[in-house]
């Protein structure tokens, strides 16, 4: 790397792009990687404190920013993502190519981050996301890096780090427990509730069975919709804490299907239950679902959606983070719910 007075610089090429920021206003590049320096450039890069340029003739052995994150996105990005366009000052950004949830190996995007001067930065492992979200990005630290570091990072990384699994549309029978609302005593606010939640992940609510507080009829409606309807899961909801009358998980586990929990370390859903009847998930969602703008079942329908087989762990793994803090304006899932 050649050090240049910027005075002495018109007619050199610009090894990196130069960034200007100014607060409140305005952050980003200012000159190209490549840009041929010209007199009335000079007075803007004084502007921004730059007195000095580099100028840099490539030598064996030694990556440019720009190569380098190109290295170290091949080595992460897995399906269900695509890159920014352009590398802009050195970085490179990800994003989502289909609705789906983010995966991120964190042990591994540990490792890599261990090795010092090269940066992956992601969005929460398990965060749902929309197409053409950003889920993270990629920079080396230093200007001009030594290969052997990427080579010392390709040798550590044999699984990508990052993907997408995809959410398909999918159908699903709303079995509303309660006999205040089986009897007419009260109307039914749980329908609206769950079909905008899952419409907002393409799927959508094709039955809604309403049942007194009866564990056989319960149990007989579960195995029919996955029997006879068919659909991807089946939804029970209410008759879900303590009270006699409280006959949904006892429902659900005559089914003789796989129990995966009853309880959750989430506040509010602490009442949930997860079981599978032939590979059909049945999700047990307690009544705070109707009131909380979210709970465990915004935590977990993502992915059972995206048709991952969640395990005792994975409910239990919530208990760091599960506290909802109902904030005044919600700004799930990007916040610190359920991560
Ligand atoms: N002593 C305890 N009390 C409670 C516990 C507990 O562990 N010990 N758990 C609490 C938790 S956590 C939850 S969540 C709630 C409610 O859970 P449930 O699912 O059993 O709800 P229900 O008792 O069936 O109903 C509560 C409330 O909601 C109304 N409701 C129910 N379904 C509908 C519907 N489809 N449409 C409109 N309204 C509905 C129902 O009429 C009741 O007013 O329990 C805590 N208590
Ligand atoms: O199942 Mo409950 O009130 O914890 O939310």
């Amino acid at each position: 790397m050649k050090e240049i007075k910027i005075e002495d610089a018109v007619g050199c090429i610009l090894s990196h792009d130069v960034t200007k920021i100014v607060p409140g206003e305005f952050k980003g590049r200012l000159f190209k990687k490549g840009h041929v320096i010209k007199e009335e450039d000079i007075p803007k890069l004084l502007d921004i404190g730059k007195e000095h340029i580099y100028v840099w003739e490539q030598k064996e052995g030694e990556l440019h920013e720009n190569d380098a994150a190109i290295r170290i996105k091949d080595l992460v990005l897995g399906e269900g993502c695509y890159i920014s366009e352009e590398i802009k000052e050195g970085k490179i950004d990800f994003f989502a190519k289909k609705m789906g949830v983010l995966r991120v190996d964190k042990e591994e995007l540990l490792k890599l981050n261990m090795l010092g001067e090269i940066i992956v930065s992601t969005m929460h492992n398990n965060t749902p996301v929309k197409v053409g979200e950003k889920i993270g990005a990629t920079r080396v630290i230093p200007l001009i890096i030594n290969e052997e570091k990427i080579i010392e990072a390709e040798k550590l990384i044999n699984e990508k780090i990052i993907s997408i699994d995809e959410i398909k549309p999918k159908k699903a029978v709303l079995i509303t427990t309660g006999n205040e609302v089986y009897k007419g005593r009260i109307k039914d606010a749980f329908l609206p509730v769950m079909k905008e939640k899952l419409e907002d992940y393409g799927g959508e609510i094709v039955k809604q069975v309403i049942l007194p507080d009866d564990k056989e009829m319960i149990s007989s409606n579960i195995i029919k919709a996955i029997e006879e309807d068919k659909v991807d899961m089946v939804i029970c909801t209410g008759g879900m804490s303590v009270d006699p009358d409280d006959v949904t998980p006892s429902g659900i586990k005559d089914c003789n299907g796989e129990i995966v929990t009853y309880g959750a370390p989430v506040l509010p859903g602490a009442m949930f239950l997860l079981a599978y009847y032939k590979d059909t998930p049945i999700l047990g969602v307690p009544s705070c679902a109707m009131y909380s703008k979210r709970t465990i079942f915004d935590l977990v329908l993502p992915r059972v959606l995206a048709e991952e087989k969640l395990s005792y762990k994975d409910i239990a793994a919530y208990g760091n983070g599960g506290m909802c803090l109902n904030c005044g304006v919600c700004s799930f899932p990007h916040c610190s719910f359920g991560k």
